[in-house]
Parts: structure tokens; C-alpha cells; sequence
């Protein structure tokens, strides 16, 4: 078990971000802007469904991880906090995502 939460991966994207791209591939990836930070997300997406397929559970684990780093940027450079996710996320739990969905068929 960890302590460690996305609220902490959060605050050190924050501060990387702010550091040299020469030292940081947090600040890197920031400088580089969205459609470079965006594309990396979208190559973990990738790797992250090839080890779920392939049921490689320390892929997974690997892929996952940097998948979620990777969103904590893209979110970052796009001025989103992590809190407005969650508290988007709470908003869904009065509803299945089957009720949902059949909500937007009309
Ligand atoms: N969690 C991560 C994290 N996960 C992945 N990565 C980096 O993401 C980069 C891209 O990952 P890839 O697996 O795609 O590796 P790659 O060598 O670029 O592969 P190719 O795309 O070239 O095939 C690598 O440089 C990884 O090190 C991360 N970089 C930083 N963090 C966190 O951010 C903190 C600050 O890091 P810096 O901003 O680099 O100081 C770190 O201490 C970590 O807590």
C-alpha cells in the first residue's frame, strides 16, 4: 500500500513544470504545448491497452502509471485541476453509466 495520491503527483507536476525542459521532462513537455503533451497521452492510452489485452499485469501497472502522468500534464497545460475531474466524477455517482448513456438517446 501508498500514501501517495493523484493530488500529490498533481503538486509535482505544478512545480515541474516550472523547471528547465533541459532537467525536467515535466517542464518539456509543458513547453512543447498540448498537441506534443496530448499525442504522448495518446501513445500511453495505446500502451496501456496493448498490456490490458496482452493481460500483462506489470505492463498494465507500468503502462497505467505513466498514463496517469501523462494525463496530470495534458490537464495542466489545459488549466484543468484535478478537483474539477473529481468533482465531475461525483457528480455522476447518482447515476449507472447504462442511464446515462440511454439518457442522451432520444
Ligand atoms: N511519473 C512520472 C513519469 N512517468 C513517465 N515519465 C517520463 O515520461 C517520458 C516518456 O515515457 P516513455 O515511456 O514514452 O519513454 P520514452 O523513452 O520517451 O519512449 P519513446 O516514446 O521515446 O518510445 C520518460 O522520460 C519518462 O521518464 C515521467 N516523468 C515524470 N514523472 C513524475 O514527475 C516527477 C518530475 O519529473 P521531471 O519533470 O522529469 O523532473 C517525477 O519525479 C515523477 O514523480
Amino acid at each position: 500500500m501508498t500514501d501517495f495520491t493523484l493530488a500529490d503527483l498533481e503538486r509535482i507536476v505544478e512545480a515541474r513544470a516550472a523547471a528547465d525542459p533541459s532537467e525536467s521532462w515535466t517542464a518539456k513537455l509543458v513547453a512543447a504545448g498540448q498537441p506534443r503533451a496530448a499525442k504522448k497521452l495518446g501513445e500511453e492510452a495505446v500502451e496501456t491497452v496493448i498490456a490490458a489485452i496482452e493481460n500483462d499485469r506489470a505492463a498494465l501497472t507500468g503502462e497505467a502509471a505513466d498514463l496517469l502522468y501523462h494525463l496530470m500534464v495534458v490537464l495542466k497545460i489545459g488549466g484543468i485541476r484535478l478537483q474539477d475531474v473529481l468533482g465531475e466524477l461525483e457528480r455522476r455517482t447518482g447515476q449507472s453509466g447504462i442511464a446515462e448513456k440511454a439518457s442522451r438517446k432520444s
